[in-house]
């Protein structure tokens, strides 16, 4: 369905220096500057996956939605979606895709959504029928019946998400992708986006490409992750795959009946991090010497509670970050 191979963009601007000043020389002389934001990444999607795009700021996420859904054309590789190049922008790729921002919207603010859902109605050419089918559909899934009459600016930041993706989805796309649709949303909002957009999977099959900085969306929507770092695909493979090849850690948390002496587990080999709290101990371990800890756990007193889970998903993005920038 989606097949990027060798995917580039270099981005080719130029700098202009700060004051008025700098203006009227960068009119005479100008500097220009090129930055590779994706470098020769190829990556297959299949229908119905929903694939979480992760990586650092700057790391060509944005630049990899845009390519795909056709706002940019690549520098250089091949790019194919659903059998179209998507920069050649045909109707009928169109028609078959959306791109939500959580950063921009594609609502008109001065009046209310329904009229952009009109306008969409009309861009698509969809029918009567199915528009009020869908329209129909994801208001009772999204809850936003009583919004729908409301003019936009007055609705609220999570309301306003939920109304973005409504209008992304009243033509029936067979694929989403999403860019930051969480961003600046409370708790709340931010679960029933989540629980939105998978229950859309589900019922239609919508292939979903999310970014998001919320390892919360990512655990909660996709199986699949694909790292991209510097422009480069560092991991594309299913997430608890990425959990225990990225940091084969489990986080261990023990409570003892009577407080324990310094120097706990000291010299036990495969722990890390080790913590003493009154009662409670917290250490981190080797995922292979969780055995020989946890035997050198119960040997230091009377245990009373013992809690082992895996590192999340956000400590291991860290991580893996931190030890990509350390040299080598
Ligand atoms: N229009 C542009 N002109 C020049 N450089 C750009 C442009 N857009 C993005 N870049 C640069 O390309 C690189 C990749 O940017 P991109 O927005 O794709 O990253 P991202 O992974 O989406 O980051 P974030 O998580 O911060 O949104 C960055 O170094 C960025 O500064």
């Amino acid at each position: 369905m989606i097949a990027a191979r060798e995917l580039t963009k270099t981005y080719t601007f130029h700098q202009q220096r700060a004051g008025l000043g700098g203006a009227l020389r960068s009119l005479v002389r100008r500097n220009y500057e090129t930055r590779l934001a994706v470098d020769r990444i190829g990556f297959e999607i299949g229908r119905g996956e929903v694939v979480g795009l992760l990586g650092p700021n700057g790391a060509g996420k944005t630049t990899t939605l845009k390519m795909l859904s056709g706002l940019l054309y690549p520098t250089s590789g091949e790019l194919a979606v659903l059998g179209h190049r998507p920069s050649e922008r045909k109707h009928d790729y169109l028609r078959r895709i959306a791109l939500v921002m959580g950063q921009k919207s594609m609502l008109w603010w001065d009046v209310p959504a329904m009229e952009s859902l009109l306008l969409h109605k009309e861009m698509y050419g969809l029918s009567t029928a199915e528009f009020e089918r869908n329209v129909d559909e994801l208001a009772e899934l999204l809850d936003v019946r009583e919004l729908l009459d409301v003019q936009v600016r007055k609705t609220s930041l999570g309301e306003r998400m939920k109304l973005e993706l409504m209008a992304a989805l009243v033509h029936g796309p067979e694929i989403l992708f999403l860019d930051e649709p969480t961003i600046g949303l409370d708790v709340v909002a931010k679960a029933r986006v989540r629980s939105f957009l998978a229950e859309v999977n589900k019922l239609r099959g919508t292939t979903i490409l999310i970014t998001s900085h919320d390892m919360d969306d990512i655990e909660a929507l996709c199986s699949r992750v694909m790292i991209i770092d510097h422009g480069r695909l560092q991991f594309d493979g299913a997430l608890d795959e990425l959990v225990r090849t990225a940091r084969p850690r489990k986080l261990v948390r023990a409570t003892y009946a009577a407080p324990l002496g310094d120097g706990v587990l000291a010299g036990v080999e495969g722990v890390s991090g080790v913590e003493v709290d009154g009662l409670t101990v917290r250490l981190e371990v080797d995922r292979d010497r969780a055995g020989d800890v946890l035997g050198a756990l119960t040997r230091l007193g009377p245990l009373v509670d013992l809690d082992v889970a895996d590192a999340d998903v956000e400590d291991i993005m860290r991580d893996l970050f931190e030890r990509r920038g350390e040299p080598s």
